[in-house]
């Protein structure tokens, strides 16, 4: 190539760079479009949850179900061997949602006792 019309090496260099910028800036957009599906998807299950949780309670159910547990959990690693996601990862993620929702399970279930003893003792003096 002739004087002039080749690019400089370090030209080059920058015009590589500012694509690999580019393409960044792109793929963090779709992260974050991501990261607000999951976060509207966990704020979802967990709205069914706190019903489930005060359907337990009232019903004096236990907060946790292993059986049920270990059901999600193999389906969800089968479903993430599909989507070529790591399973382990995957039955990490569940366990700690599930984990969660029976921390709530459970305070849901001791509110509801204390308001029914409460209730059984009759109206409260003064
Ligand atoms: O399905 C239930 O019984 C629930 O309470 C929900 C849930 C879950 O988050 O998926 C949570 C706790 C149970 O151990 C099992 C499943």
């Amino acid at each position: 190539m002739s004087e002039g019309t080749a690019p400089a090496a370090g030209e080059a260099a920058s015009v590589a760079d500012e694509a690999a910028r580019e393409r960044l800036l792109y793929l963090r957009g779709s992260i974050d479009n991501l990261d607000a599906a999951l976060v509207h998807l966990l704020a979802e299950r967990f709205k069914c949850t706190q019903q489930v949780g005060e359907l337990k309670a009232r019903h004096s159910l236990p907060p946790a179900d292993p059986a049920r547990e270990a059901a999600q959990i193999e389906r969800l690693r089968r479903l993430a061997e599909d989507a070529k996601l790591d399973p382990a990862f995957a039955e990490k993620f569940l366990n700690f949602i599930i984990g969660e929702v029976v921390r709530h399970h459970r305070a849901i279930a001791d509110r509801t006792h204390e308001e029914a003893t409460a209730e059984a003792a009759g109206p409260a003096a003064g």
